[in-house]
């Protein structure tokens, strides 16, 4: 980069509420990504740089650039196109957050440009020239430019290659659906808390506060319109949680009764441990690999008025954790490549790296078998990802069973197992049950 190309701090000088002020930080959120970065972690550090910032700017940068992530597959190939020589860093990401909102808000597309441009002037100005004629090419040659780019997976589908390649394989009847509903904003789901609640108070007191919702068959209620989580009613007192419906089945296909040894193995936050607590009078272990979420299981806990044994311990090494009684029943929520939340989460889509699921996939192995001898005769064992790929789902499952003669696939809702894809409701998860012979 010569001098004239080194961004400058000027954008700090940008008005704060103004869309270019928005731009350039979403900007350097994309750059981070783009460079190897967690979207959540940097954008969680920015806001602590900044805890002046009100909470429109806070909202205006995180939906420019988790849009922009969600559609980066085109944005990069319509760049592809436009761009005869590679431009710095802070530049191209730039334009990739200019050209989402183009897309996202063709009315307002000339205050977009002119925004831009400004950021631009702040930061680089000898390039302002440059961005103004990128974007205004753009906008002037939109039908050629979409053409150009049509055959290309990624531009399309907005998920790379090897990705649509893979949901292709496994969902021939379903895959375009699942990459549709993957690139678009993820509902919110909310869980009563039965111990507090009713489903029947909770949806009064959403009326009453004029968001709408509808309710799903496993009593899960979706909002119409997601909200800040501190406009929720009945959530600091521990009436509600916020909790994706897919992730609401959990705690039913336990199959869970009073008195009950459960173990959750891969706890934190602590959602589906808090659903377990509230729907049966069970004795809980919940184990955490890494103590800073561990605290979070705790404030959820409290939050919610329920209790349990919480410990931060890596499951597969046993003789750290378990004091040799069985549990009836084991949660296996174990880390995965979260392809089926990459909504929530648009940066995994490009980060992760088509040998990373066999990775996952290893690491799941590891967990499943050093569970397996905690579990009591007649016992069961729900495994739950929320990804998309066989390999950490039904392929890992039929391994497991190879291995393990006294293990059982149980059926759920009558199915062998049960994926869930993203959907307008719930995002994509995995369920198997198995039972352990007497
Ligand atoms: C999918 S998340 C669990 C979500 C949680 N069950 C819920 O519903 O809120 C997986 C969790 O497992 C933890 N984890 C990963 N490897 C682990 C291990 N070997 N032992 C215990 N926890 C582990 C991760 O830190 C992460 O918090």
């Amino acid at each position: 980069m010569t001098r004239s190309q080194r961004p400058s701090n000027g954008a700090a000088a940008l008005p704060p509420d103004s869309l270019a002020f928005a731009f350039s930080r979403a900007a350097t959120l994309v750059e981070s990504v783009i460079g190897g970065a967690n979207l959540t972690d940097a954008f969680e550090a920015m806001l602590l740089a900044h805890p002046q910032w009100p909470d429109a700017t806070r909202g205006a940068v995180r939906d420019l650039a988790w849009g922009t992530l969600r559609d980066y597959g085109r944005g990069d190939a319509l760049l592809h196109q436009l761009l005869h020589k590679p431009l710095p860093e802070a530049i191209h990401a730039l334009l990739l957050v200019a050209m989402y909102r183009l897309d996202s808000r063709p009315e307002q597309a000339h205050t977009a440009v002119n925004q831009a441009v400004e950021v631009a002037a702040a930061l680089l100005p000898a390039l302002k020239g440059v961005v103004n004629g990128v974007l205004r090419n753009r906008l002037r040659n939109a039908a050629a430019l979409d053409a150009e780019i049509a055959g290309d997976e990624a531009a399309r589908y907005r998920h790379p290659a090897w990705w649509v390649e893979r949901l292709r394989t496994s969902f021939p009847d379903a895959w375009e659906a699942a990459l549709a509903a993957g690139n678009q904003r993820p509902p919110m789901g909310l869980r009563v808390n039965r111990l507090r609640a009713s489903l029947e108070s909770v949806a009064g007191e959403l009326d009453q506060a004029g968001l709408a919702f509808r309710s799903l068959v496993n009593e899960a209620l979706v909002l119409e319109r997601p909200v800040a989580v501190a406009g929720l009613p009945g959530f600091a007192e521990g009436r509600v949680s916020v909790q994706d419906a897919g992730a609401q089945w959990a705690a039913r296909w336990l199959d869970l009764a009073a008195g009950q040894r459960v173990l959750d193995a891969c706890a934190a936050p602590g959602g589906k441990s808090a659903h377990i607590l509230e729907t049966a009078a069970v004795n809980l272990l919940a184990l955490e690999l890494d103590a800073t979420r561990t605290r979070r299981i705790e404030e959820n806990f409290r939050r919610l008025g329920v209790s349990a044994q919480v410990r931060t311990a890596d499951c597969r090494k046993r003789a750290a954790w378990w004091d040799g009684e069985p549990f009836d029943r084991i949660l296996a929520d174990v880390p995965c490549s979260a392809s089926g939340v990459a909504r929530r989460h648009p940066d995994i889509k490009w980060l992760r790296r088509p040998e990373d699921i066999a990775r996952f996939a290893a690491q799941q192995a590891e967990i499943l078998d050093a569970l397996w001898p905690t579990l009591a005769a007649g016992g069961k064992l729900l495994y739950v990802t929320c990804s998309l790929f066989d390999e950490e789902n039904g392929m890992q499952i039929e391994r497991f069973c190879s291995c393990h003669p006294d293990a059982l696939r149980l059926p759920i809702d009558g199915q062998v197992e049960c994926q869930l894809l993203p959907n307008a409701d719930h995002d994509g998860f995995y369920y198997a049950l198995v039972g352990k012979h007497r």
